[in-house]
């Protein structure tokens, strides 16, 4: 059989906005009549631009395509490639999505990595986990992979200059953080799919390449694997180009990168039945070293889907270098800090996030998305939903109640009663001062407010009790004789003054 030569979407970039969702129904122009299609229609025709997979070169493509019926999915599961583009999660592919459509009406091994350069994983990797996810929904058997030995070279892609090498024990910490990060997702989606009833939902398997890199030696590799690389092919991917026409250039350790995530693929074909490797569309370069490099070791096709990247509303990468990464591990990111984070989202963004963040029924957000055309909408309660579906995910349902907690103490005018939590969480989203217990206990309000920097001076706190404009802990201040007693401390450390409905203060007593 011959290699899978054609390849949809990234390299026609030009042609198919990857963003681009078609309405249900629109009315094409052709030559002489007009013709309407469906949006199943537009996705099942291959009418879009195909490349060759090794060189990205246009191949023939049939003008008039024979219409494809859609295929199901696993034990009447759905299709896997129809959830993957209904909800904006495919970008691009190794093979016609109707022939991967065909192969996944049964289940296939699946696999996405995830290298260890934090401890922890970000928002923009939650996009490649829900991929996983999906599959293991549909049926299939997904592989999580966390890159010990991928780590140690560092991944050029999308990157202006080399990585700094990690040390061992560093490497090895961040492997245990982002490994939680894959269970607490997969794992849980996996049991509430068998809590609804579907016992042939498959546990997710977390492997580390380093496990079968590590043994390998210099020499094996570079006669088992780099004689089967063209360096040519290598310098023409998007990770090397880029690099290798800086000032810097690049090292020789990064540019064998697209050799090792090849060889995870193959390996993880030849061991564990793996067809399929997805990621970002920034792995395509990775992904079809992998296609190609398995094909010409073991003959056989494997494929690659790409998922397009989560982008800020002004087009940057969600990352994990990036500054103000929305970490998904607690320590890093408070589920409150993450919840907030969420309920900003802007309202063009609220409603493909649902289709690619959540698992939440489409025509449940079709519904969302009416519901916010309506004159009687309540503002923001689309990004609440979405705040909501996102932060249970990752962080459990006790991680939304804390951040729903947290989020209505630091309402402004709340009278919620204070949890230590819930302050500790607000705490990162405020301003804050640090007090000597001495200055706080037996002292008096006007003085808290004062040398906390709340108010300026004691008149002004004076006048803003008198207009009854003053909280504490939430609470009315109603005398400028209060004196402060371990009462007033939330868990005994901490205080939350407030002057007017929105100017907050955290006090942390030491
Ligand atoms: N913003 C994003 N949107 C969608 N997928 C992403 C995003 N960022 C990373 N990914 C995907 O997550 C997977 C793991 O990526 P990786 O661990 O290298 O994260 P990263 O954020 O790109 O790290 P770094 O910033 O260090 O390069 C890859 O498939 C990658 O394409
Ligand atoms: N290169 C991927 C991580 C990865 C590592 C090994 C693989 O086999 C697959 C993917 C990234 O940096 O995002």
């Amino acid at each position: 059989m011959p290699p899978s030569t054609s390849v949809l979407g990234r390299r026609a970039a030009a042609f198919v906005l990857p963003y681009f969702r078609p309405p249900a129904s629109l009315t094409i122009r052709q030559t002489s009549h007009r013709q309407t299609i469906s949006h199943r229609d537009l996705t099942a025709r291959p009418n879009r631009i195909r490349c060759c997979a090794a060189t990205g070169a246009p191949v023939a493509t049939n003008p008039n395509p024979p219409s494809v019926k859609p295929a199901s999915g696993v034990d009447g599961r759905p299709n896997i490639i129809d959830v993957l583009e209904s909800r904006g999660l495919f970008d691009a592919s190794t093979s016609d999505p109707d022939a991967l459509r065909e192969l996944c009406a049964k289940p296939v091994g699946v696999y996405s990595g995830f290298d260890p350069t934090a401890d922890s994983l970000h928002l923009g990797n939650l996009l490649a986990i829900l991929a996983l996810a999906w599959f293991q929904r549909c049926g299939h058997r997904v592989y999580a992979l966390v890159g010990g030995a991928t780590g140690k070279i560092g991944d050029p892609s999308g990157k202006s200059a080399e990585r700094p090498a990690m040390a061992d024990e560093t490497i090895a910490n961040n492997l245990a953080g982002i490994e939680a990060n894959l269970r607490q997702v997969l794992d849980r989606s996996a049991r509430e799919m068998k809590a609804a009833g579907d016992d042939g939902i498959q546990e997710p398997v977390v492997v580390n390449n380093n496990d079968w890199v590590a043994p390998m030696s210099f020499l094996d590799f570079l006669r088992d694997v780099g004689k089967y690389a063209r360096v040519n092919t290598m310098m023409n991917k998007d990770s090397v180009k880029t690099r290798l026409a800086s000032e810097e250039g690049m090292s020789f350790t990064e540019f064998t990168y697209q050799l090792l995530q090849a060889y995870d693929f193959m390996h993880l074909s030849d061991k564990h039945d793996v067809s399929f490797q997805l990621g970002g569309s920034d792995q395509w370069g990775n992904i079809t070293a992998g296609t190609e490099l398995t094909r010409k070791l073991k003959s056989r096709i494997v494929h690659g889907v790409t998922f397009p990247l989560l982008t800020t509303s002004d087009g940057k990468k969600f990352g994990k270098s990036e500054k103000g990464a929305v970490w998904l591990t607690p320590d890093k990111l408070s589920p409150y800090e993450f919840y907030q984070f969420l309920v900003r989202t802007p309202d063009d963004d609220v409603i493909p996030f649902l289709k690619r963040l959540t698992f939440m029924p489409l025509d449940e957000i079709d519904r969302i998305a009416e519901e916010m055309q309506r004159p009687d909408y309540t503002q923001n309660s689309a990004q609440k939903r979405l705040a909501e579906e996102v932060t249970r995910m990752v962080h459990g349902e006790k991680g939304v109640v804390s951040a729903l907690a947290a989020t209505a103490a630091a309402a402004p005018g709340s009278k919620a009663v204070l949890s230590v939590e819930a302050l500790e969480a607000i705490s990162a989203d405020m301003p804050s001062a640090t007090m000597t217990r001495a200055d706080v206990v037996g002292g008096g309000i006007l003085d808290l407010m004062v040398q906390s920097g709340l108010q300026k001076s004691k008149g002004e706190a004076r006048r803003l009790i008198k207009g009854g404009g003053a909280y504490l802990n939430n609470g009315k201040i109603t005398t400028e004789k209060l004196s402060i007693s371990e009462e007033d401390l939330v868990g005994g450390k901490l205080i939350l003054l407030a002057a007017g409905k929105k100017n907050k203060l955290v006090v942390r007593v030491e």
